[in-house]
């Protein structure tokens, strides 16, 4: 049975809507003809809620993602950013994006790195120090602010690369894979440290992932889709909520086994048995 593509009514602030997304298509056109990415997308995407992306590969993750982020255009349908389009969105830096190549800039220390969003944008330099020493705590990386990209490990990087996507606290993360490359103890403690920094700042997050565990961990609500042209096939709401009250271990729960089930059967179409081809299922 599948759920609207809606969070439920309340849970979220109905009256702002980070993302939302009516018929939308994307062709991609070249010499070798046409490719059919995404097809009659409906999204709609709460402020402060968490929706995770998770389907075969191929199926248009990253290419709905990077519609939403304004580096590039629908072929059909509407797409709105805090109910603006993503140009005038991005312009108004409603979005920080963190993919899974860190894109860091290797000439730049890590501090000068996290700051130069704020740099960009005629922040002073006691506001950029300032900021970026919050964002260092918070990634963990206050010892390393002074040391250049090729000095840290994958993982640190990435912390970097996170850091720098909220400098400017923004209202929307958009995030692809951003824990692909870490090893699974310094991803699970990544995906702790994101459901914290995403309470405190209030931010809506799009979360592209091949992971159902983590899809279930991070997500309020987890969007399946199916293979080419990418369609929604599923959309599984996650309360984990519950169990993060009672102080419980989310990962040995319940309610956390039962959403991971109910992911891989929409990923799978009811047949738990047969593999879906780039998701991982540990
Ligand atoms: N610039 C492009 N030109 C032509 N085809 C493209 C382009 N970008 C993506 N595609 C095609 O669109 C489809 C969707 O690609 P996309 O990268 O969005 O999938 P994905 O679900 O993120 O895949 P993966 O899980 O493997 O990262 C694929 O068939 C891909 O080959």
């Amino acid at each position: 049975m599948s759920t609207p593509a809606s969070p439920p009514a309340g849970q979220f602030d109905q009256a702002a809507v980070a993302v939302r997304a009516r018929g939308v298509g994307k062709v991609f056109r070249s010499s070798a003809g046409e490719v059919s990415a995404l097809d009659g997308i409906d999204l709609t995407v709460s402020a402060g809620e968490f929706v995770a992306l998770i389907g075969p590969s191929g199926c248009g993750k990253s290419t709905l993602l990077r519609l939403i982020a304004d580096l590039d255009a629908p072929t059909s349908g509407e797409l709105t950013v805090f109910g603006k389009s993503p140009r005038a969105a991005r312009e108004a830096q409603d979005y920080g994006i963190a993919f899974q190549q860190a894109g860091l800039l290797p000439w730049r220390t890590v501090r000068g790195n996290i700051e130069l969003p704020l740099e960009l944008h005629g922040v002073g330099k006691g506001g950029r120090a300032a900021r970026s020493a919050e964002l260092l705590d918070l990634v963990g990386l206050a010892e390393f602010a002074d040391h250049f990209p090729h000095q840290l490990s994958g993982g640190m990087q990435q912390r970097v690369a996170i850091a720098r996507s909220l400098a400017e606290q923004p209202s929307l993360l958009l995030m692809d894979e951003p824990f692909g490359a870490l090893d699974e103890m310094t991803r699970e403690r990544m995906q702790t440290e994101l459901v914290r920094i995403c309470r405190e700042s209030q931010a809506a997050v799009v979360f592209v992932t091949h992971s159902i565990p983590e899809a279930v961990f991070l997500a309020d609500r987890v969007v399946v889709m199916s293979p080419r042209p990418g369609r929604i096939s599923e959309v599984v709401p996650v309360e984990l909520a519950r169990a993060a009250e009672r102080g419980d271990d989310l990962r040995e729960d319940a309610t956390f086994f039962a959403a991971v089930t109910r992911v891989r059967e929409a990923l799978h179409g009811g047949s738990p048995a047969v593999g879906a081809r780039g998701v991982d299922v540990r």
